[in-house]
């Protein structure tokens, strides 16, 4: 008898995190506990645009969940060319790649710059989300009843906002209410210790967008895969790498019925949890603190009633069935 061959997915994507490529000799997080490769992390970046173009079928597209060069580019005047580099290795997939902007992306450029980067991965138009030009959100729909909704984790920040700025002020005053240290990337002695300078969050108006579109995704009986550079769900992450107002952000996603996996980055040690509503929290190692030999990217195989990661180096195979709908 024929082996029954499984059935193909029905579309695979890739998925990789915190990058922070330079041009610099390795280094350490700021424990001194964590090595950091920065100028490896550019071939590992190189290897695993080398195994994407390998699969078959052909991967969708690729999400990347932000800090993809490293701040120590500003310093050295070396952040456009880092980033050339970068998006170089990834533009020889001829595939399209959305992009999260983390800290690593305000150390180096403006919201302004950096809108008009090749990080810059929002559709002009009706997929857009809340006011064009101040808020990195968008959505977009690899298949028919799937949808991919990309969150800007630092609408609410002091990084990347000019100080003069309304939002900037906003941001500010809320990390000085939450964070007395005068170091404000310290979580010293915080009650809420994800409120750092290195952290962000979601603005009101990008919640009522989020809640419109889940809305939309209900109605229309999808899933959908929210990406984010911060974690919101402290079973995924330290408390630390959190989203300022993660909460509000979960309590948007679980008064919908669509969300099915949230993917972030920023924790490099990376995590995962089955939330009290069935959506599966997947923070990504991050390919910085990972050693030469090994590597640390996925691709995700999407089927009618699951997700399967192939996780590649420090990333564990996963299979994330859909519990909800
Ligand atoms: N516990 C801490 N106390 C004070 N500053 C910190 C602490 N952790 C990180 N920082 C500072 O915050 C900034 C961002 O930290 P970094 O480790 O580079 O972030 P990421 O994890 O995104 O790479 C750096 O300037 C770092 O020195």
């Amino acid at each position: 008898m024929e082996a029954v061959e499984p059935p193909p997915p029905l579309f695979a994507f890739g998925v990789i995190a915190d990058i922070q490529y330079a041009d610099a000799e390795d280094g350490y997080d700021f424990s001194g506990c964590r090595r950091r490769y920065y100028r490896q992390s550019l071939q590992l970046l190189r290897d695993a645009v080398e195994a994407w173009a390998a699969e078959r079928p052909p991967l969708a597209f690729v999400l990347q969940l932000g800090d993809s060069i490293d701040g120590l580019n500003a310093r050295r005047g070396e952040a456009e060319g880092a980033l050339a580099q970068v998006l170089a290795a990834l533009e020889r997939l001829q595939v399209p790649v959305h992009h999260a902007w983390g800290n690593h992306e305000f150390y180096n450029f403006s919201r302004d710059r950096l809108a008009h980067t090749g990080l810059n991965s929002r559709p002009d138009g009706a997929m857009a989300g809340p006011t064009a030009g101040d808020c990195q959100a968008y959505h977009f729909s690899p298949a028919l009843r799937f949808r991919v909704v990309v969150l800007d984790a630092y609408d609410l920040s002091i990084l990347g906002r000019e100080p003069d700025s309304p939002r900037y002020r906003e941001s500010l005053q809320l990390l000085r209410e939450k964070n007395p240290n005068d170091n404000l990337n310290s979580p010293a002695g915080l009650k809420e210790p994800q409120f750092v300078e290195f952290n962000g969050g979601f603005s009101q108006a990008q919640l009522d967008w989020f809640n419109e579109i889940l809305k939309f995704s209900d109605e229309n009986q999808e899933k959908v895969v929210v990406m984010g550079h911060l974690p919101i769900h402290p079973d995924a992450s330290d408390r630390v790498s959190l989203a300022w107002n993660y909460e509000d952000a979960l309590s948007v996603i679980h008064s919908h019925q669509s969300v099915v996996c949230f993917l972030a980055g920023h924790q490099h040690d990376g995590g995962y949890c089955l939330d009290s509503h069935g959506i599966h929290h997947l923070t990504l190692e991050g390919v910085i603190e990972t050693p030469p030999e090994s590597n640390a990217f996925g691709t995700v195989y999407v089927y009618e009633d699951k997700m399967v990661l192939k996780g590649r180096g420090r990333i564990s195979e996963r299979v994330m069935h859909f519990w909800r709908q």
